[in-house]
């Protein structure tokens, strides 16, 4: 007789399940978690489907046994499929792609009883003052939590406990709070205008239709793309269903969270780093019980086990921090189809200015596009002017150019709001030495170390590393010779509080203070109590800023000519982005960008409005440079503590590249970003055909190709979005 063996799949680097034995009685199926013996120790492994293949025959007598089942629900279906895929395609070891689903606890603790009191009548002869307070409120006959009862008459619990021992309360066990309330999809419906109807009914038939579809919901800034999503939204939750919303900087979106309230009555599920791991397991409970129906969250959510998701929203799909670049490579949004598509169900992408990826597939018609062309209420997409740097410069040391000064005071003058941008953290990108001209660099990057003046440190924005501004030039020994070179935000806010000392200013980065604090920043901003914003990229994420009436784009060539292939399109989607924030409220809104190449096209296209021409160039340029989507490209960086190994090992890297028509490999080059972290770096980039099976290739590739040693590493990065 052959005993029952399971295969378990582990949250560790490997890529195929062990095989363990079943213990008489326990019952297993795929999904299940189970506690099972790894050399010493016990890990949590999830039971995983065995292929249709026959397995490989296995001597049971070495087989360990599963140790016990977890009491959680199985991994649904779907979200084991999205692992195997997953993996297949991003070629990141299995394990570590179930390791990103594997957030529960071995022994969750049962959620807490909390102790309820009522009334029963009795009302004691002798009363203290808070005696009396605390019937007076028990005295409509609800059932409070004891807490509440306490805090509503204003006593401390003891007097609570107090009138339960004299008989005028009782106490009673109530069931524990939910982890989080469900949404009322009527409690606060807005009236649709006409084209905002149509999107919001095309999405709600999708979900009704519980088949995989895929929405682009194309408009302008301003337009209510979430409205009209927050009815689809209220369609899963009156079906009784799930919703998954992922927004790209959910910490910082408190303003999404109150808008959610206002619509539902009750907040969201978030799930974001920023939230306590006892209440993630209290979510990711819930979310299995199909008990949380709304789930708002980063990246990470994707991974959730819903047990009914009715639809997902990917809230500005074109943001950069959908990808996750470290551990497993992939991209949320792209994973977030893959999984819509497992569960049968409706994704909507959401962008006024979608990735070249995402509006191909609009054009192709592989996307459905719902087009909101105008801003809600009548308001007016700002126009943005061009200030050519090359005529009207800045003086020397200073970067507002003298136009851009007097639209400011303008604006200030009438009681609006100015937004000024630079995608630069820090004070000073630069430190040199005034006498020898030394740069300071990170010991450990190839990077310069930049210049935080409010913590007065010089920090790599790579790797975290900090130190005091020297106060003499570790090359020349000079003294109080180090100066700041070129601006960063904090700079920038320097010379604003010299130009306008009457203004209120504020520095907007992510760099400065926890999300608490942001989100408090970000809700000043949105009340008027800030008249001039200084902001990084953050500043470019959806805020709704009603008295907004200017933005000025410091410097629009920061992202440009990198021989980045994506240069282009981030730059076009920053700006444009950023210039959206403006004229949202009842003032009308204006942009201006600073450039000194006013005739690029990305340059021409936002300032002539013409969102059209900029995805025709930009399209048509991809794909005669056969670039996604019109191409398949992979990056494979070859890192070790040795510049030599790591080029050595990229070599014979590149030589064992299988040759397949059609297919390049480019390289080994050092890499832009050579050291990091005191790692040496050297990329190989594929490019292949569009149709091509880029995951298989690379897979064939590593079986044949030389291990690497010591402490080289190659990563692998299927649809790199960076290429430093
Ligand atoms: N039907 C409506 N009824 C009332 N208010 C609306 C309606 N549609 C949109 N609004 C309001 O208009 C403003 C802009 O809407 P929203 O933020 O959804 O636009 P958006 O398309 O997501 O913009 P962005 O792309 O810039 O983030 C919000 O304050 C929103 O509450
Ligand atoms: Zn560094």
């Amino acid at each position: 007789m052959t005993a029952a063996t399971v295969d378990v799949l582990l949250p560790l680097g490997l890529d195929v399940p062990y095989s363990y034995l079943v213990p008489d009685g326990l019952e297993l199926a795929p999904g299940d978690l189970v506690a099972v013996p790894l050399g010493s120790r016990l890990v949590v492994g999830c039971v995983w489907p065995r292929g249709a293949e026959a397995p490989a025959p296995v001597d049971t007598s070495k087989l360990k046994a599963v140790r016990k089942k977890l009491d959680h629900r199985p991994l649904p279906p779907d979200l084991l499929q999205l692992i195997d895929w997953m993996a297949d395609y991003t070629l990141a070891p299995r394990g570590m792609v179930l390791r990103m689903a594997l957030r529960h606890e071995e022994n969750p603790s049962p959620a807490r009883e909390r102790v309820g009191v009522r009334a029963t009548g009795h009302v004691p002869e002798r009363l203290t003052a808070a005696r009396k307070r605390l019937i007076e409120v028990m005295a409509d006959g609800f059932v409070r939590a004891k807490t509440d009862a306490a805090r509503e008459a204003g006593v401390s619990p003891s007097v609570v406990d107090g009138l339960v021992d004299e008989g005028a309360l009782e106490t009673l066990v109530l069931p524990p709070a939910p982890a989080a309330e469900t949404p009322d999809p009527d409690h606060a419906a807005p009236t649709l205008s006409e084209p905002q109807a149509q999107a919001a009914n095309a999405i709600i038939a999708a979900v009704q239709a519980k088949a995989f579809s895929v929405h682009l919901l194309d408009g302008v800034t301003g337009s209510g793309k979430t409205e009209v999503y927050f009815e689809a939204v209220a369609e899963a939750v009156r079906e009784g269903r799930q919703a998954l919303i992922l927004l790209p900087e959910i910490a910082l979106t408190q303003a999404f969270i109150d808008r959610f309230t206002r619509r539902f009555g009750v907040a969201p599920a978030e799930w974001h780093s920023g939230v306590s791991t006892r209440r993630r397991g209290r979510i990711l409970r819930g979310v299995a019980d199909g008990d949380v129906q709304v789930v708002a969250g980063a990246r990470s959510a994707l991974f959730l086990p819903f047990q009914d998701l009715a639809l997902t929203i990917v809230d500005e799909e074109h943001d950069p921090a959908y990808k996750q670049e470290d551990g497993v490579t992939y991209h949320a949004r792209d994973m977030a189809v893959v999984r819509s598509r497992f569960c049968r169900s409706p994704i909507v992408l959401t962008s006024a200015t979608p990735s070249i990826e995402t509006e191909v597939n609009a054009r192709r018609g592989r996307y459905n596009r719902l087009s909101l062309p105008l801003r809600f209420g009548g308001a007016k997409v700002p126009g943005l002017s061009p200030i050519d740097l090359r005529k009207d410069m800045p003086p020397r040391g200073r970067w507002i150019a003298p136009r851009l000064q007097s639209e400011i005071a303008q604006t200030l003058e009438d009681g609006g709001q100015a937004l000024l941008f630079l995608n630069r953290r820090g004070y000073a990108p630069l430190t040199l030495c005034r006498s020898c001209g030394h740069r300071m660099r990170c010991p450990s990057c190839s990077a310069w170390l930049v210049e935080h003046r409010f913590r007065r440190r010089l920090s790599c924005h790579h790797c975290g590393y900090q130190a005091p501004v020297p106060e003499c030039c570790p090359a020349c020994g000079a003294k109080d010779a180090m100066i700041p070179c070129g601006p960063g935000v904090e700079r920038l806010q320097e010379e604003v509080q010299a130009l306008f000392p009457e203004a209120r200013s504020l520095v907007l980065s992510s760099d400065i203070g926890g999300i608490e604090r942001m989100r408090a920043e970000l809700e000043a901003v949105a009340n008027g109590e800030v008249d001039v914003v200084v902001g990084t990229q953050l500043v470019a994420k959806g805020h709704n800023f009603p008295g907004l009436a200017l933005v000025g784009v410091v410097d629009a060539d920061v992202g440009l000519g990198h021989g980045d292939p994506r240069a282009a399109e981030r730059t076009f989607q920053l700006v444009h982005q950023v210039a959206g924030r403006a004229g949202r409220g009842a003032t009308e809104g204006r942009g201006f960008i600073q450039t000194h190449m006013p005739d690029h096209p990305v340059m021409q296209a936002l300032v002539k409005g013409d969102r059209a021409a900029f995805y025709e160039t930009e399209i048509a340029a991809r794909e005669e440079a056969h670039l996604p989507p019109f191409g398949r490209m992979a990056s494979l960086i070859v890192s070790a503590n040795e510049g030599p190994a790591a080029e050595a090992h990229a070599r014979r890297l590149a030589a064992s590249a299988p040759r397949v028509e059609g297919v390049r490999v480019l390289g080994p080059a050092e890499a832009p970003l050579a050291v990091l972290r005191g790692r040496h770096r050297w990329r190989l980039l594929v490019r292949a055909p569009r149709a091509f099976d880029l995951s298989a290739y690379l897979r064939g590739w590593r079986s044949v190709a030389p291990r690497p040693t010591g402490n080289t590493k190659v990563s692998i990065d299927v649809d790199p979005m960076t290429f430093l």
